[in-house]
């Protein structure tokens, strides 16, 4: 057996492996697209050897390829010692990381209902991976597991009570693992301790949440129930009012079908018409494109909004941190939030902004800024490797 631990991250039409060394250091990535299509893709590492997968290919499939591709390669020798799945919804069961067996299994299954795009699909990498390695303890890493120490009155809709109690109704939030690497890397940039620094923490990818978290800990969050809640992503629509169900019905709409479209026809898809693509609706709107134009204006008004409702949950701010392929890579989009909070106090440096931060340890903020302003890559199969390491070294096989 390889002292090696492997992340799995099954997406819903997508697959990504990582692999780690026993001192956590990446050892290699890979990623398969388009699932269950008739030309789907995957490859080995960023922009490396593409790897054949038949067409059609589920995730069982692409797991298998890709592993075995891994091997082929030399990366992997045999078996690797513990292997971690990120599982998005563990709903009010799951406070920390699991140990997979078959109740285990069972109890992620019981929360599908909550995220029947996510945890399906996550379930599927869990039993092709036990499949394959039987021996090799398994690891379920937690969307929600950062933000179980949210206050009641952060978690609690103004719904009514029995909706909770019997039905589990709360906002339980989503991107654990990405909010706690921000937790961890934000003071080691600051030079503090994790334990006395209160972050903004804004995820922003294809999901896009925020997140409030002082000292150490999560105390507010935009995502809820499910993953549609709170900011505009990229086709989701974030936040409406639930009004929209009943009055869509008088125009024929189920809520089934209204819930399709909020989910997967909303956000910057449905007001540009064009693309979820950030980087491509930033193209078109440079092009004259309005509604692109407008969609950008939506995103970060809504950004910036939200910035400042998470600040009534901190009682200091150290830093506000920018993360996930939007928040890491779009200048613009920073630029563009960050001009909405100037009456909070938060200054841009346009330089060190154009750079993401690089040649300034992260900070993007003027000196003239009330507060920090950060940009930090995200490493969310870090997380789950450390998570999946420590089970597997408490279980007595690593
Ligand atoms: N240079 C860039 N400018 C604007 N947006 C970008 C840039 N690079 C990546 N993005 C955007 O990041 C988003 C994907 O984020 P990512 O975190 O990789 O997604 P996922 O949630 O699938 O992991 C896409 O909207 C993509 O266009
Ligand atoms: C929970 C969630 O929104 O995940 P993703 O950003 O991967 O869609
Ligand atoms: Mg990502």
């Amino acid at each position: 057996m390889d002292d090696t631990i492997l992340v799995v991250n099954c997406g819903s039409s997508s697959l990504k492996l990582a692999l780690f060394d026993q001192n956590h250091k990446p050892l290699a990535s890979a990623l398969a697209e388009r699932l269950g299509d008739q030309s789907p893709h995957a490859r080995i590492g960023d922009g490396g050897a593409p790897v054949a997968l038949p067409p059609g290919a589920n995730h069982e499939q692409a797991l298998e390829a890709l592993i075995r591709a891994f091997q082929d390669r030399g990366l992997m020798s045999s078996q690797p010692s513990a292997v971690g799945h990120r599982v998005v919804h563990g709903g009010e069961t799951f406070r920390h990381s699991a140990l997979i067996d078959d109740s285990v299994r069972d109890a992620i299954s019981e929360c599908s209902g909550l995220a029947p795009l996510h945890n399906p699909v996550n379930l599927t990498g869990i039993d092709a991976t036990r499949a394959l390695f039987p021996w090799v303890p398994q690891i379920a890493v937690f969307d929600t597991a950062f933000h179980q120490t949210l206050p009641r009155k952060a978690f609690h809709y103004a719904v009514p009570e029995s909706w909770y109690r019997d039905w589990g109704v709360r906002r339980y939030g989503f991107h654990g693992t990405s909010h706690k690497f921000m937790s961890q890397e934000a003071p080691r940039l600051l030079g503090r301790t994790p334990a006395a620094t209160s972050i903004i923490s804004a995820h922003l990818g294809n999901g896009c949440s925020i997140t409030a978290i002082r000292d150490g800990v999560s105390v507010d969050t935009s995502m809820g129930l499910t993953p549609l809640e709170g900011l505009v992503m990229g086709t989701r629509s974030g936040d409406v009012d639930p009004g929209l169900f009943e009055y869509l019905a008088t125009k024929g709409l189920t809520a089934k079908r209204v819930h399709k479209a909020l989910n997967g026809e909303s956000g910057l898809l449905g007001i540009s018409g064009q693309t979820n693509d950030m980087r491509s609706l930033c193209e078109l709107a440079d092009h004259g494109h309005e509604p692109s134009s407008l969609a950008i204006d939506i995103f970060c008004f809504r950004l910036a909004k939200y910035v400042g409702a998470m600040m009534t949950s901190l009682k200091q701010l150290d830093a506000l941190v920018f993360t996930g392929g939007i928040g890491e890579n779009s200048a613009r989009i920073r630029q563009q939030t960050l001009e909405n909070l100037e009456i909070l106090g938060f200054v841009v440096n346009p330089e060190a902004n154009k750079h993401h931060g690089r040649l300034s340890d992260g900070h993007i903020e003027d000196s003239t800024s009330r507060f920090p302003i950060l940009v930090i890559p995200t490493n969310e199969e870090l997380v789950i490797a450390r998570e999946a390491a420590r089970f597997a070294n408490r279980s007595g096989s690593a």
